[in-house]
């Protein structure tokens, strides 16, 4: 399966949400990573046939998605961000009533669910109310709720907000063991959530789409940019105002500062770094003069 974008644009007024987007997409993962603002809920929307394109193609399997219509909603899960559940629902009253929306039979959603509630550890939760799930429980159910009727095509936006450490992983890892056989979409500002699972990431900002390429080739392309340099701690300000400035950490008396600049930084003690993808997130996302004061 493929989902081909050509050329999608979507504006609020005047401002432009989305400028000739485009991207191919087949099974596996693809992290969409962009500040607030770059267009990637906006993207999400239009992929879920939430908000209408002001121009562009959407084609799966070469067919336009607006043509499919009730073909296209079986094919495609959506996992929100926010976590606005029903909260008198139980886990079980809430699939059923997801499911009955979608079109789907009782007995397929309760086979369904019995198998997603034991994949996702959520079989004793089953009849508890949703207002007393953790947030990584409710986390859960939503992604259940979006995997209920088995789409081809998932679209996450956030799905690991809110979430501590451990739930983040165990959920990652869940996510990383569908991809075999579904076109996965994660929008996300949590570099970490998609940088080891996806196929490609996508590097999105004012709605434009700045590169798409493997984890490793972003990297790559920064190669060189990327230094520690050491620190009297008296001089982390000035570092900081002289560069883009990630990760800060003590060393004995001084600080060890990881900064991203295109010339090597010759007044200090220095060593080049190679390159993460927070790096890349910071260097080709986050403004210029976004440096911390
Ligand atoms: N309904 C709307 N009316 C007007 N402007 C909007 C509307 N929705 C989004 N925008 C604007 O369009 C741009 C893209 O927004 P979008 O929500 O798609 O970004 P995003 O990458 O999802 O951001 P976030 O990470 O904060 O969710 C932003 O400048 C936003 O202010």
């Amino acid at each position: 399966m493929e989902i081909w974008i050509e050329d999608l644009n979507k504006s609020y007024g005047e401002k432009q949400a989305l400028s000739d987007f485009t991207a191919l997409f087949e099974n596996g993962i693809y992290g969409i990573l962009g500040p607030n603002g770059a267009g990637k809920s906006t993207l999400m929307n239009i992929l879920t046939d939430n908000l209408l394109r002001d121009s562009g193609r959407i084609l799966l399997d070469g067919e336009e998605i607006l043509d499919m219509k009730e073909k296209y909603r079986e094919i495609m899960g959506y996992m929100p961000q926010q976590q606005q559940l029903y909260d008198t629902f139980t886990v079980q009253q809430f699939l059923l009533y997801i499911g009955a929306l979608r079109g789907m039979s009782r007995k397929r959603i309760l086979g369904n669910m019995t198998r997603l509630l034991h994949l996702l550890n959520l079989e004793d939760m089953r009849y508890t109310k949703l207002k007393e799930l953790s947030g990584g429980m409710k986390q859960r159910v939503l992604l259940l709720q979006a995997l209920l009727h088995n789409p081809k095509v998932l679209i996450l936006d956030e799905p690991t907000a809110g979430l501590d450490p451990r739930e983040r992983i165990r959920l990652r890892n869940f996510i990383a063991d569908l991809s075999r056989d579904k076109i996965i979409l994660i929008a996300t500002h949590v570099v970490s959530d998609i940088e080891f699972i996806s196929k490609e990431i996508l590097l999105m900002k004012d709605g434009r789409l700045l590169d798409m390429a493997p984890s490793e080739e972003l990297q790559k392309k920064i190669a060189g940019k990327v230094f520690e340099v050491s620190i009297p701690s008296e001089k982390l300000k000035q570092v900081k105002q002289e560069y883009r400035v990630s990760n800060i950490y003590r060393s004995g008396e001084n600080v060890v500062v990881r900064i991203l600049s295109d010339e090597v930084p010759g007044e200090y003690e220095y060593r080049e770094v190679v390159p993460g993808m927070e790096d890349v997130y910071l260097y080709q996302l986050e403004d210029r003069n976004q440096r911390e004061e």
